[in-house]
């Protein structure tokens, strides 16, 4: 055992984070706990602190449940426990945090409970997961078999009708409600959309898969059982939640039926973060948390921000000082004043490129490295003409939140085949697979999957199945290699090689460029081999994929020097040294919103704050003052004048630097010459006389 204090490793800790780590510690069971942590107060220190804590007090690691909002949280989460854990226990707190098994995403969690529970829930457990492409894929066909895709009067598209589906699901409100709020023009069309989702609701059930919003609604509707919601909760001490704020109706609902008591119940949030309302998320969920237990639940509150000098935190608390509604009180800092935030004014988008990447060099000849620094930006195309000029001056950056590594066709094949291999009867998936075979179209796809939807063995009747007209050898071919890979003789992971050596010839048919995919695949089976099994490998990255190529690969990257950029989403829980924030301008920030959308401009409020306390030394908010219009051609020069957010209106400029880039005098402050020095045009008119 360590020298150190069984107590000392909480020293580091300000008393109210100390408060929230001790909380109901040694008692019974605790009483419930709403921390309202702002930003940069250390809210991820202080939730691992308390995993931490528990684990040294006694709780047992495995009655302990984690969740954060992606599986990267849970993974850094379970590393910082096990460096506090070490502090006291020494070597022997492996044992411990590798035993703390229940951390991950609510959906994440869900699955799994979902498998364990399925006998009970008349769920068969091999039940794969559709990703939102495959939702919205199988929310097509249904739309298309009931006639809907004919209507003279357009009909919603498929994203649109997964989306009012996804809303009414998470949201637990009824469809005329979310209709008339969200989606007025789709308001007509009810009664259809009823009968849509009656019937991608009966094809899920048919082809035993489930979708992101059946993870959390199979688990909510399981929980109404009380003797299951018994025996689920019953499972678990302690419970934890890190960024409440970004919940749902239905997740508090989960959360309350696992704990009706609220006993060993720990939710951590702050209401000024709240970014995820498009997927559903309501912020009263923390609100109303307190109030849910009797008695209430206790509230403490972590107000002192570590991460921004004073400046920026004084900026930034100016910013979010003018939402209309708000719980929680300005953060306030011992860090010194810093240089004050800058306001950038550069003429265009091209100028906004170079300026930061200048800067970016600039800093890191004063000894930042580039990834100490990250640009953030509201949309993910709006990062497009930087990419291009960083690409031009070789300074290389990672991207977060764009296209993500697993949207990419070659890897979607992939993964499509696994999934047809573990759960036949997924239509979308086997759709997907067929169709790379030589001459197989949506038809003979079909036929082949209506045969085996017959089969009570679906794998073993391919042998007796209508070969595809076209397909030649690769029918033969294909029959073997998943027959093998039901089998699973190669065992896990090495089956996703078997699986690699049939798709590759489909591959270099299919694309010209699959010498660089290839480099993909092999990518694809090392981030496999992280993985127990080819279930949890599916469920896992199909819950919560990489958003890079590097984010799972990570480890050869680790040495090398990158600049992030990355959506304002994608940037939360992070920090930087220095931070630039494009286009902070009215259009982009907040994002281009029909009228009176109150709440999602306070929304969009929350997404400049966010973005601003993500800075730990300096911020640049870039104002580009036009932006080229689209559909022209490349030389047109149609453009439109942006203005600085309104977010920053006029009374709270004296917060900023402001500055125009490239430095040049401008009219105003040019010094008056008191006329021309020289005559040119009388010297011209002298030369000839
Ligand atoms: N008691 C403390 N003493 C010194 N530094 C601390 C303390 N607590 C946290 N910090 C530091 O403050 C910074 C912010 O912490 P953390 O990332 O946990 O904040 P957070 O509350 O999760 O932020 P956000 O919600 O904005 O993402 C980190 O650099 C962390 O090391």
């Amino acid at each position: 055992m360590n020298a150190v204090s069984p107590i000392g490793y909480l020293d580091a800790l300000n008393s109210a984070q100390r408060r929230a780590v001790t909380h109901g510690v040694g008692a019974v069971t605790a009483s419930p706990l709403l921390v309202i942590a702002g930003a940069g107060s250390g809210k991820t220190n202080t939730l691992a602190h308390r995993v931490a804590h528990l684990m040294v007090s006694g709780a047992d690691p495995r009655r302990i449940l984690l969740m954060t909002f992606s599986r990267r949280a849970a993974g850094e989460m379970a590393k910082r426990v096990e460096r506090i854990t070490r502090k006291v226990l020494g070597e022997g707190a492996g044992v411990l945090t590798d035993a703390l098994s229940w951390a991950g995403t609510f959906h994440g969690i869900g699955a799994r409970l979902l498998r364990d529970c399925a006998d009970q829930l008349g769920l068969d457990p091999a039940f794969t997961i559709h990703d939102r492409e495959d939702s919205a894929d199988q929310m097509n066909l249904v739309r298309h078999e009931l006639g809907f895709s004919k209507t003279e009067t357009r009909f919603p598209t498929k994203g649109t009708c997964l989306a009012i589906y996804s809303r009414c699901v998470n949201a637990e409100r009824p469809i005329e409600e979310v209709l008339g709020q969200s989606y007025p023009w789709c308001v007509a069309w009810a009664a259809e959309l009823k009968d849509l989702f009656a019937a991608y609701v009966d094809a899920k059930q048919q082809q035993n898969v489930l979708d992101y919003d059946d993870l959390l609604l199979y688990w909510a509707q399981a929980m109404t059982d009380p003797d299951i919601a018994a025996d689920i909760g019953a499972r678990f001490d302690h419970v934890m939640v890190d960024e409440y704020q970004d919940t749902n109706r239905l997740q508090s609902s989960i959360l309350l039926a696992l704990k009706p008591d609220g006993r060993g119940l720990t939710v951590v949030g702050d209401d000024a973060q709240s970014i995820y309302s498009f997927r559903a998320a309501t912020v009263r969920n923390i609100l109303d948390f307190p109030s849910a237990f009797v008695p209430p639940a206790e509230i403490i509150t972590l107000d002192q921000n570590y991460r921004s000098t004073s400046a920026i935190l004084s900026a930034a608390n100016a910013v979010i000082d003018l939402a209309a509604e708000r719980f929680t009180k300005n953060l306030w800092t011992d860090r010194a004043a810093g240089s004050q935030p800058q306001l950038v004014h550069v003429r265009d988008e091209a100028d906004q490129a170079r300026f930061i990447a200048e800067k970016v060099l600039e800093n890191r000849e004063g000894g930042s490295t580039l990834k100490q620094q990250a640009v953030l930006f509201r949309a993910s195309h709006h990062s497009g003409p930087l990419e291009i000029e960083l690409t031009r001056r070789n300074i290389p950056f990672v991207k977060f939140g764009g296209l993500k590594f697993l949207d990419s066709a070659h890897i979607k094949d992939l993964l499509a085949l696994l999934r047809f291999v573990e759960n036949p009867r997924d239509k979308v998936a086997g759709f997907r697979v067929l169709q790379l075979l030589p001459g197989v179209g949506p038809t003979s796809a079909q036929r082949v999957l209506e045969h085996m939807a017959q089969a009570s063995a679906p794998i073993e009747s391919l042998d007796s199945a209508p070969a595809p007209p076209r397909s030649g050898e690769d029918w033969g071919a294909f029959v073997t290699a998943i027959g093998e890979l039901r089998a699973g003789s190669a065992g896990w992971p090495a089956e996703i090689e078997r699986a690699r050596r049939w798709y590759e010839p489909h591959l270099e048919r299919i694309h010209e460029d699959a010498s660089t995919r290839q480099a993909d695949l092999v990518q694809l089976e090392q981030i496999a081999s992280g993985y127990p099994s080819r279930e949890r490998f599916l469920t896992e990255l199909t819950l919560d994929p990489p958003d890079t190529t590097s984010d799972q690969a990570g480890v050869p990257h680790l040495d090398e020097d990158y600049l992030i950029l990355s959506t304002i989403h994608s940037a939360k829980g992070q920090e930087w040294k220095s931070v630039f924030v494009m286009n902070t301008v009215d259009g982009c920030i907040p994002i281009d919103l029909g009228a009176g959308a109150r709440d999602e401009i306070e929304e969009e409020r929350r997404l400049l704050y966010v973005a601003m306390t993500r800075a730990k030394d300096d911020l640049h908010l870039v104002v580009p003052q036009r932006f080229f219009t689209h559909g022209q051609s490349a030389t047109g020069d149609r453009h439109v004048y942006a203005n600085r957010t309104r977010f920053i209106p006029n009374a709270l400029l004296g917060q900023f630097e402001r500055s125009a880039w490239p430095i040049c005098a401008s009219e105003d402050t040019r010094a008056p010459s008191g006329g021309p020095k020289v005559d040119v045009r009388a010297k011209m008119r002298g030369m000839w006389r």
